[in-house]
């Protein structure tokens, strides 16, 4: 990737602002989401009571809703924070974990698609699925390329008007007019649990920006697609490509 690529001035943004992020994620990511946004400067708020979800989603800048481990409660906590999110005007962003594998959180997601979801991040499967042309991945992992799923990103962009990320060995940003394509990262990032979803926490903060929506999640998908290669020419595996990405994320203007 090429440095002006990284979107030096997004990130100035972003850590000035260091949104305040409603994360409202799975089990298995909490630890490495709150890392991935504290190293670029945001300020993550893990909520998930229902009655606490819904005050505080009014009062954060962003809300992420995750879906990796979707249970009844949590799926009701999380409608609630997304209506309260809404009233207050303030953006949400949707990730698909293993929708289409699964027929609970699939409903799920395609009824809150009508909340009118400002971004949605997912794998090529995830968003296949979403957009109704596929029957999803290999639980969370996609079986599909990003490539093959950017007609699919591009429909889902213009039936739900949210900007729609599909990652892979390349990602693709698109508001179904429009499309960024951002190369770059390495398949280790595959191999540590929690890339794809930290990244829906950074769109998630990056869609209470300033300016054009497009770019800001575009710059977030390019953040993590350098911090991804950095660290995988830095370490000897997925242990230590790990720590090395969140440092990575720390160090992004000296690398740019
Ligand atoms: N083969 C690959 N080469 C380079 N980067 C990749 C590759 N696969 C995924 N990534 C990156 O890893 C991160 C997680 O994406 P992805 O694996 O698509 O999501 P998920 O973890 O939700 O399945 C993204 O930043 C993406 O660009
Ligand atoms: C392994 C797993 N199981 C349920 S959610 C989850 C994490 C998925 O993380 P990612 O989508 O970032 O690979
Ligand atoms: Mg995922």
């Amino acid at each position: 990737m090429q440095p002006d690529l990284l979107d030096l001035h997004v990130l100035h943004h972003f850590r000035t602002r260091s949104p305040l992020t409603h994360c409202m994620t799975n089990d298995v990511v909490q630890t490495f989401t709150a890392n991935v946004l504290l190293a670029l400067g945001a300020s993550p708020a893990m909520v998930i009571e229902a009655e606490e979800a819904e005050q505080f989603a009014a009062l954060a800048d962003a809300l992420l809703i995750n879906v990796g481990t979707l249970t009844s409660p949590r799926a009701q906590a999380m409608r609630r924070a997304i209506e309260s999110a809404v009233a207050a005007g303030k953006p949400w962003t949707l990730d698909p974990v293993a929708v289409g594998a699964l027929a609970f959180r699939t409903r799920f997601c395609q009824q809150i698609l009508t909340l009118k979801p400002a971004a949605i991040r997912g794998n090529a499967s995830e968003i296949l699925a979403l957009a109704g042309m596929s029957a999803g991945g290999r639980g969370v992992d996609t079986t599909d390329t990003a490539a093959s799923a950017l007609p699919a990103a591009q429909a889902l962009a213009r039936q739900t008007n949210a900007i729609v990320a599909v990652t892979g060995e390349v990602d693709y940003v698109t508001d179904g007019q429009r499309t960024r394509t951002i190369p770059g990262g390495d398949p280790l990032m595959t191999r540590v649990v929690g890339t794809g979803c930290a990244l829906s926490a950074v769109v998630a903060a990056s869609c209470s920006l300033p300016g054009d929506r497009l770019d800001n999640v575009a710059a977030a998908c390019g953040w993590m697609k350098r911090a991804g290669s950095v660290a995988a020419s830095q370490s000897a595996g997925p242990g230590s490509f790990s720590g090395a990405f969140i440092d990575a994320l720390w160090n992004l203007e000296a690398q740019a």
